[in-house]
């Protein structure tokens, strides 16, 4: 597809630039995009000369020797090349101070532990996404480049004049509140709640927002996001690669005399230099290595049908593998809008302990396994080996009800479930963020022994569904 948005965005009003999107559509597939005519060197890479005076410059966002299933590279031609900035410094001012990856702040914690809804910036304050955000957690390292981390940000105003890049590794991006106008160096992408967005390592972007904005990021140090296999499922179900859209080539020609600040998040803390123009000036580019965004509703939802209550892996959008078969770094798994029909079965998330980490955040609505207290916003931790499951007010309500057809409807629940054992950071530990009692939601369940049960009764799963219907 070639996207022609002639003149670069200095000849649209602020409104358009967001309202006239299009997007490439396919999952790590191989796309073209031209925001001038035959701005794309036909045949080659390098040419001597390139269409209008551009710069070829290459990102690769893996090895170059890497086998062609996971080879990610993209070609950008540009009015200057990257290279074009001042040295790089610590930035001391304009970040929140709460982005880590320091996983020794505190002492180890292996409690449920659940966060009211994440606070918002307080109005009088401008707080870009820069500053807003908070490392909540994570495990590993980002110099031997193995292990995620878990960020919340908060933010209420737009980056002027500023960009990222994550040299790290790459982050998902799962808005919760508030729109999230993203300009990347390959184009526009507009994320509203209920869609997510991956911005790769290395991609620099600059976000916009009205109002009170908030939401999740899963970053991830070791790999790129891939499609979990479908297994038996066969060739279509979960989330459809066509249904992944990568933005279209779009620039603007901007010299900014006050200076443009481009911040990198390198070994975990962020730098900045200062360069004299946009960093947006990107005419056009060819290559598999982009930023791209998914509609969670597009999610095609596969369940049991029959009986019992199938593992969360079938709701699996995205996961980024470790090298052990079968074990995610991190899974983003969602629990969307779907019906339950599951007969004579305990429908709710079971009772469960777990060799993996489970972060969970909801976008909407409500969790079945919780009544109350998971709040849209909020979060809760299940780690390694951390007893959680359905709170007493779902069970009850989950043994008393008839197994008749229920749509859960409104609801987005999501999960990062991770094979790293998870620390807080000082800031994820605060005890003014968690919800302090959640531990009692679990101590009502009382023992239902009852040792004269006759094997007789309620033994065979038809008989205790026809007594419950
Ligand atoms: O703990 C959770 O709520 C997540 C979860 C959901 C589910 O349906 C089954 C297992 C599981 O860990
Ligand atoms: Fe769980």
């Amino acid at each position: 597809m070639t996207n022609h948005i002639i003149g670069g965005t200095a000849k649209l009003s602020s409104s358009d630039l967001w309202s006239a999107l299009c997007y490439h559509p396919g999952f790590g597939s191989d796309l073209s995009s031209e925001a001038l005519p035959s701005s794309l060197p036909v045949g080659q890479n390098s040419p001597q000369i390139c269409p209008y005076g551009l710069y070829p410059e290459q990102l690769n966002g893996a090895a170059f020797t890497c086998p062609r299933e996971t080879n990610k590279r993209s070609w950008l031609y540009r009015i200057r090349p990257s290279a074009v900035h001042e040295p790089f410094s610590i930035l001391k001012e304009g970040t929140s101070q709460d982005l880590s990856d320091n996983w020794d702040e505190i002492a180890p914690n292996p409690n449920q532990i659940r966060w009211n809804p994440y606070p918002l910036p307080d109005d009088k304050v401008k707080i870009d996404f820069i500053q807003g955000l908070h490392t909540l957690g994570g495990a590993g390292d980002t110099r031997s480049r193995h292990g995620m981390a878990i960020h919340i940000y908060a933010c209420n105003a737009s980056m002027v004049d500023r960009c990222m890049y994550n040299s790290d590794g790459d982050f998902l991006i799962v808005p919760q509140l508030g729109a999230l106008k993203i300009t990347t160096e390959f184009g526009r992408i507009l994320v509203q709640p209920n869609e997510i967005c991956v911005i790769q390592q290395g991609m620099r972007f600059s976000i916009e927002v009205t109002g009170q904005t908030r939401g999740y990021i899963l970053e991830v140090y070791d790999t790129h996001f891939q499609l979990p296999n479908l297994g038996p499922i066969g060739a279509n179900g979960l989330a459809a690669p066509r249904d992944f859209l990568s933005p279209a080539a779009a620039f603007e020609n901007r010299e900014v005399p006050t200076g443009y600040h481009i911040i990198s998040k390198f070994q975990g803390k962020l730098f900045v230099a200062k360069q004299f123009h946009s960093p947006f000036d990107v005419v056009a580019w060819h290559g598999n290595y982009t930023p791209y965004k998914y509609d969670l509703n597009r999610f095609m939802v596969i369940n049991s049908v029959a009986f019992d209550h199938a593992d969360p892996s079938i709701f699996t959008v995205l996961t980024c593998p470790s090298l052990r078969p079968g074990v995610a770094i991190a899974d983003f798994v969602i629990f969307p809008p779907r019906w339950m029909v599951q007969e004579h079965t305990f429908r709710p998330p079971y009772y469960h302990r777990n060799c993996m980490s489970e972060f969970m955040g909801l976008i909407k609505g409500k969790y079945d396994a919780k009544e109350e207290g998971f709040s849209p916003g909020g979060g809760s931790l299940h780690s390694m080996m951390t007893p959680h499951g359905a709170d007493a007010t779902a069970y009850d309500n989950a043994v008393s009800r008839p197994c008749k057809p229920v749509k859960l409807e409104d609801t987005m629940a999501f999960m990062f479930e991770s094979s790293l054992s998870l620390a807080l950071t000082k800031w994820g530990d605060d005890n003014s963020l968690k919800s302090m009692d959640y531990w009692k939601c679990w101590q009502p369940l009382k023992s239902n022994f009852n040792p004269d049960w006759k094997p007789s009764v309620l033994q065979d799963r038809e008989i205790s569904s026809s007594l419950l219907t």
